[in-house]
């Protein structure tokens, strides 16, 4: 991080129970990895350390904010994208502006900053876009100069809090396509960690767990920054979900077994003839689900597809540093100077998926006029 940022503990902040050090204890009660607190900061849980340590970070500066979204503190689609919101208002904050015209300027400019810290979640630019459409319309109002931060900051909170509904309402739709007893597997984190809370592929598995309806879920660890074994496996543990985490490369034979009748994962970006972008090894997942004649669901908010986009080799792919492959467990794990391809998601072509589910409904082939209709 640019600036040094503290972290919060349970006596700053009583809404949680926690330490800096997670002791295992569970709470039955889903963390927020986002959140804005009562003395206007932006806090965020930093997934880095998860599942050890709970610790929140307070950001008061853009560029922080930035950092943090690239170093991936917060990650997941929708989560980005309401740190970004949040993170224009941290911007506009700190300006001393004197014009209408002059804060309209800084807000777009700290939009567009923000926008380039990761490349391949849509949620990020849609956020952004939806706090930089919401200060044009302020702008042309008579809102006094002095109140309109206050106003965007309205904007941010109701994209926060909106995430919080849709995502109930997806895994309301996902939860019609299992039933009790079934195996479900799922790769990274598209958990409540993910979002402002629930998840997407992991809401119909919060809602069976609340309904009595038992679902044994498997958690790829997600190589190579382990969001399933980190995230995943910690976030549905803490939460009583039967949950086993296996290596990415074990999926195949939990398959061969007849443990798994679904698939269901995430998404950062659904291009509009259906083909969808999600972190690296879900392509390979979306083949062997189909080898093994089990269906492959997609779930996430209509704020992830990008009907702009019309397929997924158009879809920018972010490639992250090479020490998330050379190293590990504190060490390095590869010889010197080795080349290194590290893309951080891959693109699943829409053939192999059975469905995507929003939350307005269950959505399924042919994408590319299913996709447009859920807009209408
Ligand atoms: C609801 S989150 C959906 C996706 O963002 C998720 O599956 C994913 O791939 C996250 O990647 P990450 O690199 O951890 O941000």
């Amino acid at each position: 991080m640019t600036n040094p940022t503290s972290t919060t503990t349970s006596q700053e902040h009583p809404l949680y129970v926690e330490s800096s050090e997670n002791s295992g204890h569970t709470t039955g009660e889903q963390l927020q990895s986002v959140r804005w607190s009562e003395d206007d900061v932006l806090e965020l849980l930093d997934q880095r350390a998860l599942p050890n340590e709970i610790n929140f970070l307070r950001l008061t500066d853009v560029q922080d904010v930035w950092q943090a979204i690239y170093d991936m503190v917060v990650r997941g689609a929708p989560a980005i994208g309401i740190t970004a919101a949040y993170g224009v208002i941290i911007g506009i904050r700190n300006d001393q502006v004197v014009q209408v015209e002059e804060w309209l300027r800084q807000v777009e400019q700290h939009a567009a900053y923000l926008a380039t810290s990761r490349p391949t979640a849509v949620n990020l630019f849609w956020a952004l876009d939806r706090m930089t459409a919401r200060a044009h319309e302020l702008a042309n109002t008579e809102v006094p100069l002095e109140q309109l931060n206050e106003q965007l900051l309205q904007e941010a909170i109701a994209i926060h809090r909106e995430d919080e509904e849709i995502c109930r309402q997806i895994g309301e739709h996902a939860l019609t396509l299992f039933s009790d007893g079934m195996g479900i597997l799922t790769h990274c984190n598209a958990g409540g960690l993910a979002t402002a809370k629930y998840g997407t592929a992991l809401a119909p598995i919060y809602l069976a767990k609340e309904r009595g309806i038992s679902l044994k879920v498997f958690a790829d660890e997600t190589r190579p920054v382990l969001q399933g074994a980190r995230l995943t496996a910690f976030e549905l543990q803490q939460a009583g979900v039967d949950v086993t985490l296996i290596c990415d490369n074990m999926a195949a034979m939990v398959m061969q077994k007849g443990w798994v009748q679904a698939v269901i994962v995430g998404t950062d970006r659904v291009a509009a003839n259906g083909d969808v972008a999600n972190k690296i090894g879900t392509y390979g997942l979306a083949v062997l689900a189909k080898a093994h004649n089990i269906p492959f669901y997609v779930a996430c908010p209509i704020s992830t597809i990008d009907l702009n986009t019309p397929s997924g080799d158009l879809i920018p792919i972010e490639e992250r540093h090479e020490k998330e492959i050379t190293e590990a467990f504190g060490k390095r794990t590869a010889p010197e100077h080795i080349q290194v391809f590290n893309p951080a998601f891959d693109v699943t072509p829409n053939e192999l998926v059975t469905a995507i589910i929003t939350e307005r409904g269950i959505v399924k082939s042919p994408y590319h006029i299913s996709l447009k209709e859920i807009f209408e």
